[in-house]
């Protein structure tokens, strides 16, 4: 049946899956859709009864009070309905299938976030823009479909049915007329189809934009690009305007011409029911009273376009959102992956290759075997692949060749998520949510102690400065930690990272904290030497190959690349060299 309507309306195959997969959303909430599409339908009762009182006060009274009397129950009748639409959109619909969209226990919201610390392929602010939009014209879409559709058809035979029994000759005038509104607003929804996703890609543009900005205002405005980026952004805006603005004439003239078919149908149905009078076929007031039904026929049928309206953009938002649940969900668990219980830490590394794309490998032939407990230190030039190997190790991506192990096992085995609950992160540029200091440490721990976190505060050396902060661990942090210092920031990220107590640990910090490090396997990406000294092994990367692997004092004397990126600063930053 869906295939035969979507046939009508001109879909295809894809938009059809695509209609199938969002009517999926609402299937959950049919019974409470069911009560409220009935109270609907109670609360414009009488207004149907209405008409035909009315039909009878028009034969037996023939005055000119139905018309008016009944475009004021009509009135009473929307605005009541409206309230009930209007709280239960509110409070059910966007709650539950834009809640279902965004909720994380969702089949598609379990999806992976990209890689943290790899340039995401798609810009975050865009990104939400666009999201914010599909899932706003997805919940429009449904709500068109479930609460418009059958009361618009019901209203529209009860109108006609209402009119025939005022008088058929004229209704069969205005029925002549009927469809061509809706004509008008079927050829016009090509463009507004065409608009409405120009527009959104002109916004994502604007806030991708935007938020790249924001977040890197101090970097704008040590530049002293502050007027350049508002002029930008102005421009921008300005461009999405004149969409707007081009839009706002095409759908005022196509408001127009459908108005003009109205009016149309009343002067001809005023002129042929003059024709009648006269003729003394029709009275007065059976005219008046059919010309105040008859906007009860347009008004569905102008109703039931703009649902089709509403229909071909919600197919733009359906595109939008599946193609980011989808685009989201590339790494999913086998059907037997196991859940990672008691790591012990070993790690093997077999002849791991891998590239972003077909064109070019990052990593080329890794061996590598890592005893529980043991700290190894990646170094390398910029772009040699040690992000890429970390990345791996996470399963943010799988290797195009070759396999991980932990513990024996191979990552593609394993439930991702119970991997990555036994791996500790600490990042470089730490990043903490506008939240209390206690909440950013038990980020990773949402149901640990005060007495928890507070001891692991300790050890990454926080305690001492959050308690000089008003309100200690309640002390918020403000967006992005704009709060606290950077140091502070990066000593609640070890906190985090220590009360997880991680069996793997990942640091791309300027220093490793021994607490830390210590009987746990860890990488470290550090740029300061004095952290690659103490670790079992140093692997030095090149161009997605590991020269050299080894501790630090066999390495120097090898004398090859590590010792002569050593000896180029001694004191300084290896990757400076
Ligand atoms: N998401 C990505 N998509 C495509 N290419 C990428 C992506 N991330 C990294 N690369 C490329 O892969 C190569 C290795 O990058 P990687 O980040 O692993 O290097 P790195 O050794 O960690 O560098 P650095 O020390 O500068 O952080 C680089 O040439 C980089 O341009």
């Amino acid at each position: 049946m869906l295939k035969t309507i979507a046939g009508y309306l001109g879909m295809n195959a894809n938009k059809v899956l695509q209609a199938r997969r969002a009517l999926a959303f609402i299937k959950p909430h049919r019974k409470t859709i069911s009560v409220i599409m009935a109270i609907m339908l109670l609360f414009r009762r009488p207004g149907a009864a209405h008409l035909q009182g009315g039909v009878r006060q028009a034969r037996d009274e023939r005055r000119t009070e139905p018309a008016s009397s009944g475009r004021r129950l009509d009135h009473g009748c929307r605005r009541r309905q409206g309230s009930v639409e209007r709280i239960f959109q509110l409070a059910q619909l966007e709650g539950a299938a834009g809640g279902q969209l965004q909720a994380p226990g969702h089949d598609y919201g379990e999806a992976p976030f990209p890689a943290p610390f790899l340039p995401p392929r798609r810009n975050g602010g865009g990104l939400m823009t666009r999201l914010n939009h599909g899932i706003n014209g997805f919940v429009t879409g449904i709500w068109d479909l479930a609460f418009n559709i059958l009361p618009g058809l019901i209203y529209l035979v009860i109108s006609v049915v209402v009119m025939f029994r005022l008088d058929w000759r004229l209704s069969l005038l205005v029925v002549f007329f009927a469809p061509l509104p809706a004509m008008i607003g079927v050829a016009a929804s090509h463009e507004q189809t065409a608009r409405e996703s120009a527009l959104l890609y002109r916004w994502g543009v604007v806030f991708a934009r935007f938020n790249e900005v924001l977040s890197g205002i101090v970097t704008v405005k040590s530049f002293a690009m502050e007027e350049a980026e508002r002029k930008r952004f102005m421009g921008d805006v300005a461009e999405a305007h004149g969409i707007v603005r081009k839009g706002v004439v095409t759908d005022t003239k196509i408001g127009a011409a459908q108005n003009l078919v109205v009016m149309l149908a009343k002067t001809a149905s005023i002129g042929f029911a003059i024709y009648l009078i006269q003729r003394g076929e029709t009275t007065v007031g059976t005219l008046m009273a059919f010309l105040g039904y008859q906007g009860g026929l347009f008004g569905p049928v102008n109703s039931l376009t703009g649902v089709y309206q509403t229909l071909r953009k919600a197919s733009i938002s359906f595109d939008i959102v599946f193609s980011i649940l989808d685009a989201e969900d590339h790494l999913q668990d086998a059907p037997h992956a196991a859940p990672v219980e008691n790591v012990k830490g070993e790690v093997v590394f077999s002849n791991v290759s891998f590239g972003y794309s077909d064109e070019r490998r990052v990593l080329n032939g890794i061996d590598l075997h890592v005893e529980p407990g043991e700290t190894i230190a990646i170094v390398g030039p910029s772009g040699s692949g040690k992000t890429t190997m970390i990345s791996l190790l996470q399963r943010f991506y799988d290797p195009t060749a070759g396999s991980i192990l932990i513990d024996g096992t191979d990552l593609r085995g394993l439930q991702q998520r119970s991997l990555r609950q036994q791996i500790g992160v600490v990042l470089q540029d730490a990043l903490v949510f506008n939240d209390t200091i206690g909440n950013n440490i038990a980020y990773g721990r949402p149901d640990a102690t005060l007495e928890e976190i507070e001891a692991a505060a300790r050890a990454a050396n926080a305690h001492n400065f959050v308690s000089h902060l008003p309100g200690g661990y309640d002390f918020v942090v403000g967006e992005r930690g704009c709060r606290i210092s950077v140091g502070e920031r990066q000593r609640i990220s070890i906190a985090r990272a220590l009360l997880k107590n991680p069996s793997l640990l990942i640091l791309l910090v300027q220093d490793a904290l021994d607490r830390l490090i210590k009987g746990r396997t860890s990488f470290i990406i550090a740029h300061r030497l004095s952290t690659v000294v103490g670790a079992h092994k140093i692997l030095v990367l090149k161009d997605g190959q590991i020269i050299e692997s080894d501790n630090h004092d066999s390495l120097m004397k090898q004398d090859g690349y590590y010792a002569s990126l050593v000896k180029c600063q001694s004191r300084g930053l290896l990757m400076a060299c």
